[in-house]
């Protein structure tokens, strides 16, 4: 039977909770390990779904994964890496991205690799053609049957090469990281992601052996290596996580202190965070984000890969800016179909109007096209309890916070997607004195 939160809103957040390793890497570093001739052990794990699922497919593949979940240890051996069942596979197919991720380091294992049907947030098209085209500039034949995509080694193994991405995208990027470590030679890859996690993910390749280096103007060089030994690294902190909690304090009025939560990772948030009018003090620990009183400002924002303001940030800060005094304006640049969240929003009572229009000050991909991927929010209009469907991750959390900062209570159901990354947020909310709970669905 499904379950249905119920939230009774209009109380401020206030108070404490933690954050562990990013979402966005630690699944990625997991995968990584595969690549190894040993043993590797990553720390600050969070207990969410995509490592959950990574687990799986790394288990599937006969790598010995040993979880402490308390402690966030996480301890991989690959050293009887194997094919895996393909009905096994597909059984795990549809609940992450990160399954396409696993190409390089199988070509390398085992000479093949099958993609299944992928997952993720339900934001555009999302389609993989960087991806597979990259496997093939590595020598790697990519046979695209009725049943799923196959790849497979080509005789004498994968050859460094020069890749460059039509757009900065993060998974692709990964992509070529996992695969250009071990093939023979050179591989330079221009128009590269620099986010964080990937910088995070560099840093548990040099460790196992690699040899990375990363240019200002995002290209990536990659010498590499016959073989590569296993890591011990601690996971970045998950700094959209952080962000939602942030935009979570300033829509409800709240006080939230964010342990974990990185300065150096999230300055484009904090300055986004600070123009609204929100408040944050910073120490060795992490960040405290609060709403200091007096009226929040509308501003104009666009999101944009590394070091932009991230296309995650974008769905909680759009509940805040609901509560801004003027117009704002969001452009999305990096989905075309990131704001389908902003209809519970308005069902709530929010005043938001989305435009196919590029609404910034840089013309986009999506400019032109049928992609209502600009939004223009109206405020300060007070929220009221609505009955809500989850639809994505961090659309999910948005719909949270709305009902949190509203008045009235909120029935929304399909909130287990938002363990796909935010972990027991059910507990945080509670250690916030959030008024939620679970109730069978009828
Ligand atoms: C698990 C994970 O880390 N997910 C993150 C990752 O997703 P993910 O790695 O899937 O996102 P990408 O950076 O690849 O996507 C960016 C853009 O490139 C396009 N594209 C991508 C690949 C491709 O083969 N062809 C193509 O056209 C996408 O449709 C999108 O418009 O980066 C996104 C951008 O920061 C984040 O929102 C996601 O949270
Ligand atoms: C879009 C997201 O993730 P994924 O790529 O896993 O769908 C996200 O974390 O907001």
């Amino acid at each position: 039977m499904e379950s249905i939160m119920h939230i009774e809103g209009g109380h401020p957040l206030i108070g404490e909770i933690t954050v562990r390793g990013a979402k966005n890497f630690v699944p990625k570093a997991m995968v990584a390990s595969l690549l190894a001739d040993g043993p590797s052990q990553l720390r600050n794990v969070p207990l969410i779904r995509d490592v959950d699922v990574v687990s799986d497919l790394l288990g599937l593949h006969g790598v010995q994964v040993d979880f402490d979940q308390d402690r966030g240890v996480m301890t991989l051996d690959p050293r009887n890496v194997k094919a895996a069942r393909r009905a096994d596979i597909d059984a795990l197919g549809g609940s992450s991205r990160i399954p396409i991720l696993f190409c390089g380091p199988l070509l390398h294992q085992l000479g093949e690799a099958f993609i299944p049907e992928l997952g993720g947030c339900n934001i555009g098209g999302r389609p993989i053609d960087f991806h597979l085209d990259t496997l093939r500039k590595f020598g790697a034949v990519v046979d695209k049957r009725p049943d799923g995509i196959h790849i497979s080694s080509p005789a004498g193994g994968l050859k460094g090469t020069v890749v460059t991405l039509p757009f900065p995208s993060v998974g692709a990027t990964e992509q070529t990281l996992l695969t250009a470590v071990r093939a023979e030679g050179i591989t330079t890859l221009h128009g590269a992601a620099t986010e964080p996690e990937i910088m995070d993910l560099i840093n548990v390749l040099q460790k196992m052996g690699a040899i990375i280096s990363v240019d200002t103007d995002r290209t990536i060089r990659i010498e590499g290596v016959s073989h590569l030994t296993g890591f011990r690294h601690t996971a970045l902190p998950d700094r959209i996580e952080a962000a939602s909690w942030g935009a979570a304090a300033l829509a409800t009025h709240g006080d939230i202190y964010v342990r974990g939560a990185h300065q150096p990772d999230m300055i484009t948030f904090l300055n986004t965070f600070r123009k609204v009018g929100g408040a944050f003090d910073i120490d060795e620990e992490g960040i405290r984000f609060y709403h200091p009183g007096g009226p929040l400002r509308s501003i104009a924002l666009e999101t944009g890969v590394h070091p932009g303001f991230m296309t995650d940030w974008q769905q909680p800060m759009v509940v805040a800016l609901t509560q801004a005094e003027g117009l704002s304006i969001v452009h999305e640049t990096v989905y075309e179909n990131r704001f389908g969240f902003t209809g519970a929003l308005r069902q709530m009572g929010a005043t938001i109007q989305v435009y196919k229009e590029c609404l910034g000050s840089t013309p986009c991909r999506f400019g032109q096209r049928n992609f209502y991927h600009s939004a223009v929010i109206s405020g300060p209009t007070p929220l009221h309890g609505a009955d809500i469907a989850v639809p994505d991750l961090r659309g999910g959390f948005s719909h949270l916070i709305a009902a949190l900062a509203a008045e009235g209570t909120s029935r929304v159901s399909g909130v287990d997607v938002i363990s796909r990354g935010y972990e027991h947020f059910l507990t945080k909310l509670h250690q916030l004195d959030a008024r939620v709970e679970y109730v069978d669905a009828a």
